[in-house]
């Protein structure tokens, strides 16, 4: 019996992992469940699933949420009782499903507490790759991808020498705006932004992947993933999202991995690694498909994925610098804040004024995170 909490179960992420486990429910038993605001969905999990403690913002809906919860439930709430049901419980694993870089204290307490992590809150990793994989390692836990091209990477280097590799590429969907030039982004709407050509995904992964500042933050991901340096990690644009991804060799051997946009599977690959399991998704069948389309990626079109490339190279506290400005910037947007294309304008601002602080320790990354939040703020 594998135990599992999952941190932000009532996203996009949480919600399939849960799917995930209820198809396999001998298989599996939940630790602890962690949402933000979502009481009504949270205490609904909490009644199928019995974990033995959930986890919600604030002490309000906490107290709100408890009568409503299997008797016996410990009911934990804010940022501290984020980090102790990461850590002080049985879980095996911990899914890593909130979004943002606010997922990185308790990922770093369920590391420290010798848990293996299914990590789908890709800015913990971008914005403290260093600290992050140094405590994995040091601690001995893995950390499995959940992001799908992470994922393809994963299993393409599976029995792999990493000395062999020539280099990898993550594929990308283009997003909402993927056929649209930047004159045609002017004005566009929140609305607009929001709907997901292959993928149904949360609001801020679904505007970052319009701006591509999605594949930004994974390549900063597979960098701390695979330990790659930045000139051997490329993008792709593949709109169809069958390709997830896909490693070269240098005997210029290409392994990818495919299949149909569904993130229950890599979900799932990173609960049962290296055993694979039926999945409730559709079959890839490549017959019904006609044909798969590429195109060379544009960073002139994209900048928000040439800005993480300069951070990811700058280093030090730079990733940081971009993932909270980019947080902050969508946040404005999605709030009709700001438009579309101030998003890229507000990042490359406060890029610009940071001071590169050398290897940051955790209370530096929080620092400099705050730093970049205000600043987006404010341009
Ligand atoms: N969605 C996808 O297909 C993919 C997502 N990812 C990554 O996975 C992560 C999650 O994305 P996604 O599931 O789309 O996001 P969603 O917005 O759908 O879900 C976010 C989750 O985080 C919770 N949350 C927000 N604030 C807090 C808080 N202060 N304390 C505790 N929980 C909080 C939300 O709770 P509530 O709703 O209750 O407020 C919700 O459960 C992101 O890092 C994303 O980049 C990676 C690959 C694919
Ligand atoms: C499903 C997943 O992993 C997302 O990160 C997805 O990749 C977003 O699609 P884009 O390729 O459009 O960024
Ligand atoms: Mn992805």
């Amino acid at each position: 019996m594998k135990k599992i909490t999952i941190l932000g179960s009532t996203g996009s992420v949480g919600t399939q992992t849960l799917d995930i486990l209820s198809h396999e429910p001998d298989r599996y038993q939940v630790e602890g469940l962690a949402a933000g605001n979502n009481l009504q969905l949270l205490i609904e999990q909490a009644n199928q699933f019995k974990p033995k403690s959930v986890c919600l913002s604030t002490k309000a809906l906490a107290e709100e949420a408890a009568p409503h919860l299997p008797q016996g439930t410990k009911v934990l709430y804010g940022n501290e009782g984020l980090i102790e049901i990461a850590a002080d419980n049985e879980a095996d694993t911990v899914v890593t499903a909130i979004v943002g870089s606010r997922g990185l204290q308790a990922t770093l307490a369920a590391i420290d507490a010798g848990k293996h992590i299914g990590l789908a809150n890709k800015e913990t990793l971008v914005t403290a790759g260093h600290i992050v994989m140094q405590r994995a390692f040091d601690k001995g836990v893995s950390i499995l991808p959940i992001d799908s091209e992470h994922s393809a990477i994963f299993q393409c280097l599976n029995g792999e020498r990493r000395s062999d590799v020539n280099r990898i590429t993550l594929t990308a969907s283009g997003g909402s705006f993927r056929d649209r030039t930047r004159a045609e982004l002017e004005g566009v709407t929140v609305a607009e932004a929001l709907n997901h050509p292959n993928w149904s995904m949360g609001a801020k992964i679904t505007i970052d992947s319009a701006t591509m500042a999605n594949k930004g933050l994974e390549v900063i991901e597979a960098h701390w993933l695979f330990g790659l340096p930045y000139n051997q990690i490329d993008v792709l644009i593949h709109p169809e999202s069958i390709i997830h991804s896909y490693v070269e060799f240098v005997d210029h051997s290409i392994i990818a991995q495919l299949g149909m946009p569904d993130m229950r599977v890599p979900i799932q690959y990173a609960l049962t690694y290296p055993e694979r399991r039926p999945t409730p998704t559709e079959r890839l069948q490549l017959a019904k498909l006609s044909t798969l389309h590429f195109r060379e990626m544009d960073f002139d079109r994209y900048p928000c994925l040439r800005f993480a490339y300069e951070s990811g190279q700058a280093g030090q506290s730079a990733p940081t610098v971009y993932n909270a400005a980019n947080e902050t910037a969508v946040a404005r947007f999605l709030a009709s804040e700001i438009t579309f294309l101030e998003i890229e304008s507000v990042i490359e601002t406060v890029l610009n004024k940071h001071q590169l602080v050398d290897v940051p320790d955790v209370e530096a990354i929080a620092e400099v995170d705050a730093w970049a939040r205000r600043e987006a703020a404010s341009v």
